[in-house]
């Protein structure tokens, strides 16, 4: 199901940088997301947001479609920087992400939604109704299905929706990279019947590759009216980097220990603490029973090397210095229920 939350577009300290508040962002080169909570304070503040021209356009897109289709690929992509988790894992996205964009001329704010699946039982008229109230949120919808196979009954299910949306509807085919020839026409059509008698654009694109993502750019810059920097222009993300930490780090354990680990982990990001040169981090992954630690770890702690060494390797492309990353795992039966008490702390929490 969508994720109802509204969209708060008051461009404060509530939505802004939760860096503004305490600490200035890390940068990372060219792109910046909200700095740690701690270990922060030599760091420089943030710009403010500028005021935008008269021509300016900015606006808040859905990013809507089934589990999997490549919308975390494709806001990664968008933005220029790793600020949400991909994996084959069908349901990787758990929670509401948005990426930041802004060119010269305008600011697109990607709304990552978890995928919309269809429930097994009768659809209830409520359901319908939030998923509208949610889609409607935004200004506008950018659709995305897997462009290598036709559409299927999931991805109609959600054209129903969006058919009565109010707002314009972009239908982004993605991972043509993988489209075959032989398959163009079943393609076509399943697309027709998906528009049934709405005039949604369509774009083909690639989020793997990045191929057709000018066009599709330019699609949505079409659909955005003239507003304001929501957001200082440098930030990619308004999530704080100690989230995309934790996610990064969720994202190894998904890749390396998935079949092994069915249940739920919770990442906390404990500390993350930074020098000019140096960043330490300390997290540790809370699992449910004692079989799950030694599986963690692994033999002779082989299996916690290597999700370290990969989560490294990811956030080492998100901070500026050397990342020093310390994993410890913990035993914790009813984590799950702390979690809205660890999560009231800014700690990343997520189902792995
Ligand atoms: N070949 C190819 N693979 C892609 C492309 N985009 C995404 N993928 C792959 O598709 C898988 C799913 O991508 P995600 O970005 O996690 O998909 P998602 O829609 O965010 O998934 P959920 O979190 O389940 O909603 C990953 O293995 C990606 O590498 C693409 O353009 N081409």
């Amino acid at each position: 199901m969508i994720d109802p939350t509204p969209i708060d577009r008051n461009p404060t300290a509530s939505n802004v940088p939760e860096a503004d508040a305490d600490a200035g962002p890390a940068t990372t080169g060219r792109h910046v997301v909200p700095g740690p909570d701690v270990g922060a304070r030599d760091r420089a503040l943030p710009a403010p947001i500028p005021i935008a021209p008269e021509s300016f356009k900015s606006g808040f897109i859905g990013i809507v479609g089934r589990p999997n289709v490549g919308k975390s690929t494709l806001m990664n992509q968008l933005v220029g920087q790793k600020i949400a988790i991909a994996t084959p894992v069908a349901q990787t996205t758990r929670n509401r992400l948005r990426g930041i964009l802004t060119t010269e001329t305008a600011q697109f704010i990607f709304v990552d939604t978890p995928g919309i699946h269809k429930p097994h039982h009768e659809l209830g008229r409520v359901i319908v109704k939030n998923a509208l109230a949610t889609v409607e949120a935004v200004d506008v919808l950018l659709f995305v299905v897997d462009g290598s196979v036709p559409a299927g009954g999931g991805d109609r299910f959600i054209a129903q929706i969006l058919q009565r949306a109010d707002v314009p509807v972009v239908l982004g085919a993605n991972k043509i990279d993988r489209r075959a020839e032989v398959d163009a026409e079943a393609i076509a059509a399943s697309y027709t019947e998906l528009r049934s008698d709405r005039d949604w654009p369509l774009v083909d694109f690639s989020a793997l590759t990045g191929s057709g993502l000018d066009a599709l750019l330019a699609q949505l810059d079409e659909r955005l009216t003239p507003g304001p920097y929501y957001y200082p222009p440098d930030l990619v993300t308004d999530r704080p980097e100690r989230f995309i930490i934790g996610e990064l780090i969720r994202e190894q354990i998904l890749l390396h220990a998935r079949q092994e680990i069915p249940h739920s982990v919770a990442i906390v990001v404990e500390a993350v603490e930074t020098t000019p040169t140096i960043a330490n981090i300390l997290a540790t992954i809370h699992v449910e029973r004692q079989s799950q630690k030694g599986i963690l770890i692994g033999k002779g702690g082989s299996m916690l090397k290597s999700i370290g060494s990969a989560a490294r390797e990811q956030i080492q492309k998100l901070i500026v210095g050397k990342v020093y990353l310390e994993l410890y795992v913990r035993v914790q039966p009813k984590w799950r229920q702390s979690r809205s008490q660890l999560a009231d702390f800014g700690y990343a929490i997520e189902d792995a």
